[in-house]
């Protein structure tokens, strides 16, 4: 039962438990001393008293307090001292209740403002792209699987070279030159079932059958193609036992990299030449193109402080993912340890934030709603002249809108700023960032491991956290960022194809 109502229940039981309602008995009996007043709901009535005549006694009730003798009294004199007492007491109780009652009920009100009823998960088996569908013509529209196709879409998305640049594969149709009643003067269906239409307006356009079946597909199966989704393998400590890598020999396949990224969240890539750095740049070059940002490009570093950031210092680093103070944190992040001489230590550390939000999300749903939607701001402040922020705060779990399908992980208590709560709110973020703050520090979800030269780790900084452990001496480690959309593309084009990225792209 939500907070709420279990509050309103409680208030409402109170006010018509028999405990006489303040209003009815205030006028007839009041207490001197301070003029307490019997106006609570908690009432000491029923209550038996010395009669007012002969040596009986009356049990004082609602009813009984109407009678003429008890009109004017003192309550002193009809309950005596003891029972004044008690009624004080009461009434004080009442009171603190009612004002708590009160407070919890606003939270209860406001935080369910804030705690939208999405059922936000963690996308773990992706559904098959459904197979074809009924394609027909009924009445002169257009039906997949009995839903009817509005003719100004079809059209808008005809993929002719006079509606598309050829190379550019951009729209070059006006859509709103098209008439609103647009419809399909005559249509045929080859043996593909390839739709070829001539429109009302003179157009036309073909459509292949599997380009319509996609149009009706639900919103988990639009995600496959569009996001590039795969069958993800979540891990714990265990992976330490067989972690994804790959060879960095001659034809390595960027394919596989990407595909054991997606699938696992990140991969070790073996014999990349050191210490020279340059290998390991080529290597991430071959993914994309590196990101830029304050700390440059291609970074290579020690702890020099060569950046205001405890990265570039020998503490310890708890599990974190990096950029939360950016708009769009880097999709990879790269190490390489290229030296470490004169001291020990500097053990990374790896978690895989999606197999930690989904226990979350079996072990503490409301938990996993409050950080699937309270939103949370970070900041880079440290190099002179700067403080980057994210142009709105955003959750620690992020989802997919049109999927509630868990996107990001954005986790960084070092550089984490305000949360977006009411002040006096603020415990139910932490309540639930403690929880998953626990489950991040398992044994079980931790995989340690001790970077070496010439294996470099690439990993997935929306879904893998990272730290390391202190260390002494001098520790150089070099790599790069590379941009979520431009990784993802990648991972497309090699594991999807181009040919069909480009046909979901009206319906994915
Ligand atoms: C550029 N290089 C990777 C060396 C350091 C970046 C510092 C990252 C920062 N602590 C964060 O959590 O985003
Ligand atoms: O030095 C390391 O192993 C990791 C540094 C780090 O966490 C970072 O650069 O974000």
């Amino acid at each position: 039962m939500s907070a709420a109502r279990s509050i309103r229940g409680t208030l409402w039981a109170s006010r018509n438990r028999n405990a006489l309602s303040p209003t009815r008995l205030t006028p007839f009996l009041t207490i001197p001393q301070g003029n307490c007043r019997l106006n609570s709901t908690a009432s000491i009535l029923p209550l038996e008293v010395p009669s007012t005549t002969g040596d009986e006694h009356t049990v004082l009730t609602k009813k009984a307090l109407r009678r003429p003798e008890y009109r004017t009294k003192d309550l002193n004199q009809v309950v005596g001292e003891e029972w004044t007492i008690k009624q004080k007491c009461l009434e004080a109780d009442t009171k603190e209740l009612a004002v708590d009652l009160h407070r919890i009920f606003r939270t209860g009100r406001r935080l369910r403002k804030v705690l939208k009823s999405n059922d936000y998960h963690v996308q773990t088996e992706p559904l098959d792209v459904d197979g074809g569908k009924t394609i027909n013509v009924d009445k002169g529209d257009l039906m997949v699987g009995g839903t009817k196709i509005p003719n100004l879409w079809l059209r808008d998305n005809c993929q002719c070279s006079s509606c598309v640049h050829e190379s550019t594969k951009q729209r070059l149709l006006d859509t709103f030159s098209i008439p609103e009643d647009i419809s399909l003067r005559k249509f045929t269906f080859n043996e593909e079932k390839t739709l070829s239409v001539k429109w009302s307006d003179g157009h036309k356009s073909e459509y292949s059958s599997d380009f319509l079946s996609a149009t009706v597909q639900n919103a988990a199966r639009r995600a496959i193609t569009r996001q590039g989704l795969t069958r993800l393998k979540l891990w714990g400590a265990e992976i330490a036992d067989q972690p994804p890598h790959i060879f960095n020999n001659v034809d390595l396949s960027v394919r596989d990299m990407l595909r054991k990224i997606r699938k696992f969240g990140f991969v070790f890539v073996h014999d990349v030449d050191h210490p020279d750095p340059a290998a390991t740049e080529a290597l991430l070059k071959k993914i994309a193109f590196i990101r830029e940002t304050h700390y440059g490009g291609f970074y290579d570093f020690t702890a020099d402080l060569a950046s205001a950031d405890t990265a570039y210092t020998n503490i310890a680093l708890e599990a974190h993912t990096d950029n939360t103070y950016f708009s769009d944190p880097a999709g990879l992040q790269a190490f390489h340890l290229l030296s470490h001489t004169d001291g020990e230590g500097g053990a990374s550390l790896l978690v895989d934030g999606f197999k930690v939000a989904h226990e979350l999300y079996q072990q503490d749903r409301d938990a996993y709603q409050v950080l699937s939607t309270v939103n949370v701001h970070a900041h880079a402040s440290g190099n002179n002249g700067i403080s980057i922020q994210p142009y709105r705060g955003f959750p620690v779990l992020e989802h997919d809108p049109s999927t509630n399908e868990l996107l990001r992980v954005r986790w960084n208590n070092s550089d984490r700023a305000s949360i977006e709560l009411p002040i006096e709110d603020v415990g139910t973020w932490y309540d639930a960032a403690r929880k998953f703050d626990a489950l991040l520090k398992k044994k079980e979800n931790e995989y340690w491991e001790q970077l070496q030269p010439g294996r470099v780790l690439i990993f997935d900084n929306w879904r893998v956290l990272h730290g390391r452990s202190s260390f002494t001496g001098k520790r150089r480690i070099c790599g790069g960022y590379i941009n979520r959309d431009d990784w993802i593309s990648r991972y497309k084009m090699e594991s999807v194809g181009r040919e069909k990225v480009l046909r979901a792209l009206a319906s994915g």
